[in-house]
């Protein structure tokens, strides 16, 4: 490398001035309204505590605190922004370059279908890089044959397909979605003969592979012959994938394919995934032992071959590299539909809130796609001065004791070599951890099924940095949830995990270091505490407008100078977030579409994972990780495509929804006809208008309740049992206050 090379940089940052400084003036300006609310309200207080309004009128001023706060820990993610760009041609020769780890997990065969394990393996045995450097380890949950058997099958398939994309330069190397889509050819290739052959042929090996692991699910469906291995019981298996050399095709390098299945029993708590990475962290540091290693889900193959290099230019910048943890890429997807009905895009996580936090000290894990340097997640290991300090640490395994000490690969097991056998076996054992650190001070953590968001946390708390890197074209494509009733559970499950997190393990308000940056600090909390939107919107959703009907008012009359302030309130918040989702890649109507799942997700997955939380500190619940469901239903898949809600979720969820916007139409109803017969638009217009814009956001709702004839529709018991609810809460709710 010639030294004019060496002087460039890997990446750039970019700072948008401009952008800065609007939301700084927006965040200014909103807050001084803020000011003047909780003033107005202060004084109202003040001069009728005696009022028999006082508790609708504390309940919606505790809500508008509520929302305040949280209001205030959201602006840190627009405090400083920044984008990156990086330029991998400047990253030294192959020769040169670190060994990779690839950590995939899968939980659940009948859950997760195998064939969307297989491709995400091979595309990440094809990613871009040297293949003798990158290893490749799946972590099988199900301890299921039919894991392990797809791996052999699928490592065949490698043989053809790996060679067939690096020679004809692929550049989307997942099967599945290669042969979904011919823009997934090289341009260079188009008029080439040969290339189309032999195109056929491997899609003609592809198909063959599809078909044999199908009939393989389906002899075992029937046979129904586990050998007493189930999900929460099996032994740990480690095995390197070989293939017994069928002599068809030249031997080619391919990366190491290794297959985990670690112990698991019910009597021991597994941890879900972080228990799956942290048994892949043992095994592999006694097989390959890379320095960086790649975390992905079974759901999140890898699209463009080009992230490994990416995730480089920024391990291996030197001014970087000494505190960064992890390179994190967003969670990309390749199911949703023009209109994203759910927001399965996450949109605001990925444009918004991670780039906010890159401009901080960088973003949180977010589960999958992220570069991780080994070293960030062994804890202060480095502290502990004799091998039997480091045993209780990390455990009684020698070999891996080896393999914290040496830095690179040097002890590493290739295709063809003997594996550590008894160590890998024991590494993979339920018992391994107990009495250590790991979960603790060591790998992922345990005790929350957000693990990502609590590793990630506590990695910044320990002073290590991480980088957000979300070149034009997505490096990874996954599976998200398009259907109500998996979004709520997934949901849930979020919600829940997140609390966890800011109440009672870490809170990042009160537990991270003092000389942490405030608007750094403020986003961590934000992330934790954001379930806690159920509060004000449940008060929303339901004091106005039972208040309205009553005839009590809330808010300031129109012609009052104090109306403007929630006047300016309300439209400089929607305002700002129409700007935010127009100007990354939305339409005016996700804008409307985020708002309802805002308020959906709120009363319903925000208030579940609240009490779930709470139950679980309490001792009422234990954990649980419920895998997503990935196997595709053809109808919700068409209800989807169609932009129609599917309401078939439990009565858990949708009963709350259904009955609280048939009060908001009860109470609509009553409004008006009050505010014509008595002439008190004046003194109501706020509160009729809060109403009118849930109404109007939630139509979905209603035309599931009253207009649509599919299945997807609420079901007549669903709305039966809200109509009853609604008319109880609203009927004696209306009496109660007529008494008083
Ligand atoms: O006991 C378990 C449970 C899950 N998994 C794996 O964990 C991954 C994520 O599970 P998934 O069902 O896809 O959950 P999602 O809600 O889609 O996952 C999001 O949320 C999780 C935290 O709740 C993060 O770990 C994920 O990375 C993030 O994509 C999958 O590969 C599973 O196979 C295990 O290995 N063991
Ligand atoms: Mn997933």
């Amino acid at each position: 490398m010639s030294s004019m090379e060496e002087t460039l940089p890997l990446n750039a940052t970019h700072v948008n001035n401009s952008f800065i400084f609007t939301n700084r003036l927006h965040i200014l300006l909103h807050s001084i309204a803020l000011c003047f609310l909780l003033y107005y309200r202060f004084s109202f207080l003040f001069h009728n505590s005696q009022t028999p309004l006082l508790l609708p009128y504390l309940l919606l001023f505790s809500s508008e605190i509520i929302l305040s706060f949280l209001w205030i820990l959201d602006q840190s993610f627009r405090w400083h922004p920044i984008t990156r760009t990086v330029f991998p041609e400047r990253l030294p020769e192959n020769d040169q370059l670190p060994h990779i780890d690839v950590f995939i997990c899968t939980a659940d065969p009948t859950k997760e279908p195998t064939l969307d394990v297989v491709n995400t393996v091979l595309s990440a045995m094809a990613l871009d890089y040297p293949p003798q450097k990158l290893h490749v380890y799946l972590s099988d949950d199900g301890g299921s044959n039919i894991t392990l058997n797809a791996m052999k099958e699928g490592l065949k398939f490698a043989k053809w397909w790996i060679p067939f994309c690096v020679r004809y330069r692929v550049l989307c190397r997942c099967p599945e979605a290669y042969f979904n889509d011919s823009e997934n050819d090289s341009a260079d290739f188009c008029g080439d003969v040969d290339f189309f052959a032999y195109k056929r042929m491997i899609k003609e090996k592809y198909e063959a592979l599809k078909e044999g692991l199908m009939r393989v699910k389906e002899d075992h469906d029937h046979s129904g012959d586990t050998n007493g291995v189930t999900g929460q019981n099996h032994p740990s298996i480690v095995e390197v994938i070989e293939e017994n050399g069928s002599g068809e095709i030249e031997q080619v390098k391919l990366p190491l394919l290794v297959y985990v299945s670690r112990e698991k029993k019910p009597s021991h708590p597994h941890h879900f995934k972080a228990g799956a990475l942290n048994a892949l962290y043992r095994v592999s540091g006694v097989i390959s032992n890379s320095p960086y290693i790649l975390v992905l889900d079974c759901d999140m193959f890898c699209s463009e071959p080009a992230s490994a290099r990416q995730a480089l230019c920024f391990h291996l910048d030197p001014k970087i590299s000494p505190s960064l943890a992890f390179v994190q890429f967003p969670q990309k997807f390749h199911n949703i539909s023009k209109n994203d009905i759910y927001d399965s895009q996450h949109r605001a996580t990925y444009k918004v809130l991670w780039q906010g936090m890159d401009g901080l000290k960088g973003p949180l894990l977010s589960g999958t796609g992220f570069y991780i340097k080994r070293e960030s997640l062994y804890g202060n290991y480095k502290n502990k001065d004799t091998d039997f300090e480091l045993q209780e640490y990390v455990g009684t395994s020698n070999e891996f004791i080896k393999s914290l000490k040496q830095k690179d690969s040097t002890n590493l097991v290739t295709v063809g070599s003997e594996l550590p056998v008894q160590e890998t076996l024991l590494l993979a054992s339920c018992n391994y951890e107990t009495g250590t650190k790991w979960g603790k001070e060591v790998g992922f953590l345990y005790g929350t099924v957000c693990e990502d968001v609590h590793t990630g946390i506590r990695l910044n708390c320990n002073g290590w940095n991480s980088v957000y890197c979300d070149p034009p074209k997505p490096q990874f494509l996954g599976n998200s949830t398009t259907n109500l009733n998996d979004l709520l559970i997934q949901g849930t499950r979020w919600s829940s995990g997140l609390l966890e997190n800011g109440f009672t393990k870490f809170c990042p308000l009160i537990n991270c270091p003092l000389r942490m940056y405030l608007p750094h600090r403020l986003s961590l909390s934000y992330i934790t505490c954001f379930p806690l939107y159920c509060l004000p919107l449940w008060c929303f959703a339901i004091v106005p407008q039972l208040c309205l009907l009553s005839g009590i008012p809330l808010y300031p009359k129109v012609s009052e100078p104090s109306f403007f302030i929630f006047a300016y309130i309300y439209v400089s918040a929607l305002t700002k977030l129409l700007v935010e989702v127009l100007s990354t890649g939305g339409t005016f109507r996700s804008w409307i579409i985020e708002q309802r799942m805002w308020m959906m997700r709120s009363i319903s997955v925000h208030l579940y994972g609240l009490l779930d939380c709470l139950m679980k500190e309490f001792g009422l619940r234990e954990a649980s990780f419920l895998p997503t469901n990935k196997v595709k239903d053809e109808e919700q898949t068409m209800l989807y495509e169609m932009d129609k809600y599917d309401f078939r979720t439990s009565n858990m969820f949708l009963v709350p929804m259904v009955t609280l916007v048939t009060i908001n139409i009860f109470c609509f109803i009553g409004g008006i006809y009050r505010v014509l017969s008595l002439g008190e638009l004046d003194k109501m217009f706020i509160q009729l208008f809060l109403v009118a814009y849930i109404i109007v956001v939630n139509y979905p709702i209603i035309e599931g309740i009253v207009i649509r004839k599919d299945k997807g529709r609420i079901s007549h018991s669903v709305v039966a049992i809200s109509n009853v609810l609604a008319t109880i809460i609203t009927c004696a709710v209306y009496a109660l206050v007529r008494k008083v």
